[in-house]
């Protein structure tokens, strides 16, 4: 018989009770757990998050040395210190089930049409020095309303998961089913119409701040 993987992700229920807000599970996949949640951040979380970063990433294009990859072609930005940065973590930790300090922290990216994030896993390789401390799960929330295009995807499990303004989507992968792990393989397709603004949440198994 074989003896079911432990998921951090133990919540049961329609929902999940915060401190500060209710969010709602909309759909749930195991092996590995992905789940899709609603009213993770308010609109205005939102729009301050995309503020509080804007700026940094429009500055990051004026150096002159800013990285081209094919893989990921949208620009990002770790966000600063602010107090709806700190509130939303905090949240974020309750929901994915980990102290706020095993989080990397708010990661912005942005995506105008025809950028996107090629398939990739998001945990480290064993042979790399991260891999000490290693990820285990994975939160992106979705920032706007994406008029065409912009999905989370995950082609080994055939799902993708429409960018919607407020809503997020998790997942993890510390299975000691290395399997399990590799199902989560995982891209933003790209952005056909409007622009995408979402951020990521990477946790690692040991605290990192
Ligand atoms: O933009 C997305 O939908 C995916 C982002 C992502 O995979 C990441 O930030 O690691
Ligand atoms: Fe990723």
């Amino acid at each position: 018989m074989q003896v079911k993987e432990v998921s951090i992700f133990d919540h049961t229920g329609n929902r999940i009770v915060t401190d500060d807000r209710e969010i709602s599970v909309i759909a749930k996949m195991e092996d590995p757990k992905i789940v899709i949640l609603g009213n993770v951040v308010s609109d205005e979380e939102c729009e301050n998050l995309i503020q509080l970063s804007k700026d940094r990433m429009d500055r990051s294009k004026i150096g002159s040395s800013r990285d081209v990859s094919e893989i990921r072609t949208s620009s990002s930005t770790f966000i600063p210190e602010d107090d709806v940065k700190a509130r939303v973590e905090k949240r974020i930790a309750q929901i994915m089930n980990v102290p706020v300090e095993h989080g990397e922290g708010l990661h912005m990216l942005n995506y105008k049409p025809g950028q996107e994030y090629k398939a990739h896993y998001d945990y480290f390789r064993a042979s790399s020095r991260a891999a000490a401390n290693p990820r285990i799960s994975t939160l992106v929330i979705y920032l706007n309303d994406v008029e065409e295009g912009g999905e989370t995807y995950f082609p080994h499990m055939n799902l993708s998961v429409s960018p919607q303004k407020g809503m997020a989507v998790y997942f993890e992968y510390f299975y000691n089913d290395m399997e399990l792990n590799e199902r989560t393989l995982h891209g933003g397709s790209p952005v056909i119409e409007g622009e995408k603004w979402a951020a990521t949440m990477w946790v690692r198994r040991k605290q990192y701040k």
